[in-house]
């Protein structure tokens, strides 16, 4: 069974189609990327799933049904406009927060206390929420999301507003609930990010579906079919032109890229380079998510 699944969705606001026929799932236990440029439609996909907005037609199932009541409190939500009751202390807020969700008293203050320990903000759990920095608000907005220890999480632009440290802490925090069998839903601009941490995703642009699959698959796809070589001792570099089958390269400080022709191995290649320098670095290059988003996102555009 899915954890989700979108079976032909779509949505229009007043005739415009923001969500065009999107079909997708998401397993149990992965970080499933949803990325795309501002207005793609990543919002709408999340209320749909949420079923906060119906879909015009397609089907959605969460945890292999419609979404039900009980269903919805087995799903923890950090929306992109975050919102916080400002004077209320951290640790009631939590707990208060779990019992929405149906959880019992004490189980929703074990559950408060280890998070805020976890994420080292234990020492202000009497504060009012207005007492914290910006950064903290936002992770105790992400705590929010998980207090009640739900099997699908999604989270909308959960980095946004953190420093390095706290960015890091999230970071692994997503890894466990990963690592725990639990369901991410991530949606963000940091390309960066998502390449790290997602397993699979979806980009949209213009509400339409235009990569989906394994962040791994979908780079190599996108591969130029060239490789990075570094080597020891940079006068070496003329040893390339001794070298069979090497169509073209590039110099990127302190980088070769190499362009192998038509059939010639990246293995081949190695083989003759070992024989004539010493290698530091040598790997296929492969574009970064960033690289394909921008690619993929320009030439819909000039479509
Ligand atoms: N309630 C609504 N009424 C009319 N149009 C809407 C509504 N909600 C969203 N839209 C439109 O749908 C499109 C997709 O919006 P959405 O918020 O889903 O994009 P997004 O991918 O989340 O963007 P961002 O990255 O900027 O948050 C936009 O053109 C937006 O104006």
């Amino acid at each position: 069974m899915h954890a989700l699944e979108f079976k032909g969705v779509s949505k229009s606001f007043a005739e415009k189609n923001v969500i065009r026929d999107i079909s997708f799932s998401v397993e149990k236990g992965e970080i499933f990327g949803l990325l795309g440029p501002n207005g793609a439609g990543k919002t709408t996909l999340i209320r749909l799933l949420l079923d906060i907005i119906k879909p015009d037609s397609g089907e959605i199932h969460v945890f292999g049904s419609s979404l039900t009541t009980a269903g919805k409190d087995r799903i923890g939500y950090l929306p992109e406009e975050r919102g916080l009751y400002k004077k209320t202390k951290i640790l009631d807020m939590l707990v208060y927060l779990a019992r929405l969700k149906n959880v019992p008293k004490k189980e929703a203050q074990a559950n408060a206390e280890e998070l805020l320990k976890s994420l080292e903000l234990y020492e202000h759990r009497e504060k009012r929420i207005e007492e914290l920095s910006k950064g903290m608000q936002q992770k105790i907005q992400f705590l929010s999301s998980i207090i009640h220890d739900p099997e699908l999480i999604i989270l909308d632009e959960p980095f946004s507003g953190l420093d390095p440290v706290s960015t890091k802490t999230i970071k692994s925090k997503i890894t466990e609930y990963r690592d725990a069998g639990r369901t991410v839903i991530l949606s963000t601009h940091m390309m960066e990010q998502a390449q790290k941490l997602c397993d699979r995703i979806l980009m949209l642009n213009k509400g339409q579906q235009v990569l989906y699959g394994t962040v791994e698959v979908i780079r190599k796809e996108h591969g130029k079919n060239s490789l990075f070589v570094e080597f020891a001792d940079k006068r070496n570099l003329s040893v390339i032109r001794e070298i069979p089958g090497i169509k073209k390269i590039a110099w990127h400080e302190g980088l070769l890229e190499i362009f192998p022709e038509e059939g010639i191995s990246a293995q081949a290649v190695l083989q003759e380079l070992v024989k004539r320098a010493e290698i530091l670095r040598f790997e296929q290059a492969f574009p970064s998510l960033n690289d394909i988003f921008i690619e993929t996102v320009e030439s819909a555009s000039g479509e």
